[in-house]
């Protein structure tokens, strides 16, 4: 069987200034608004409620609001705000606000490699309905359709192995047939604990200080797609 191969998105297939700089505050700017219009529709109420029980209990609104804001700027990877955040960001990719992109050697290799006939999947801390949005506008166009796993937080932490186990059996295969491509290290030590095969995507525009030798945990590195060895 032909390897699966995992991808992170941050730092791995887009850069992490795009996540940081253009759709963090995005998020924090529009979520006031967005909570305000929205936040009766079950499927918001649900996450909203979720972090007013974290914070010990009934707060307003704008309190809740005040909290995901914080978490935003601590870059928590709590799945109640990325689920807000997917939802946030439909609206910035459908009015067109932005694109999302993705590096030329990623888009390239990732359609290298599914004509080639290997599965793709994703595992991001972004939700699944954020990922799907994000690869449906890129600037290389709508690359959605290359992917056929969707993984979030929802299975685990991407710094827990169990995480990486329960990917590979919803995807029905050993461990050993996924490579997992990832810019941190600690998400790559949870994947080959797991038994997965891993490679430290270390990007220049990036990590401007390489992670060579220690620094690369033993894992595999390159510094694009293009040096992707897939068996
Ligand atoms: C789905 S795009 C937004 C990515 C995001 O919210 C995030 O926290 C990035 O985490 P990743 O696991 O892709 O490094
Ligand atoms: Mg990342």
């Amino acid at each position: 069987m032909r390897t699966v191969i995992l991808t992170d998105i941050e730092g791995t297939t887009s850069s992490i200034s795009f996540v940081k700089d253009v759709l963090f505050p995005y998020a924090r700017r529009e979520l006031p608004r967005f909570v305000a219009e929205h936040g009766h529709e079950p499927e918001v109420r649900r996450w909203l409620d979720q972090v007013a029980i974290e914070n010990g209990g009934l707060c307003q609104d704008a309190m809740i609001v005040e909290t995901l804001q914080g978490w935003i700027d601590e870059d928590r990877k709590h799945t109640a705000l990325k689920a807000l955040q997917g939802m946030v960001w439909t609206a910035g990719y459908r009015n067109a606000d932005f694109t999302a992109p993705v590096y030329p050697d990623a888009v390239a290799a990732l359609r290298r490699w599914h004509g080639n006939g290997h599965r793709l999947a994703v595992y991001s801390s972004g939700s699944v309905p954020a990922q799907k949005l994000l690869f449906s506008h890129t600037d290389a166009g709508d690359l959605s359709g290359l992917f056929s796993g969707w993984f979030d937080t929802t299975v685990g932490g991407k710094r827990e192995a169990a995480s990486y186990a329960r990917i590979a059996g919803e995807l029905g295969v050993e461990p050993g047939a996924i490579l997992f491509l990832s810019d941190v290290v600690a998400e790559l030590d949870a994947a080959r604990e797991a038994g997965l095969r891993t490679t430290l995507v270390d990007r220049a525009s990036d990590y401007p200080e390489p992670r060579t030798g220690a620094a690369a945990g033993g894992h595999p590195r390159v510094t694009g797609f293009d040096e992707v060895a897939v068996a």
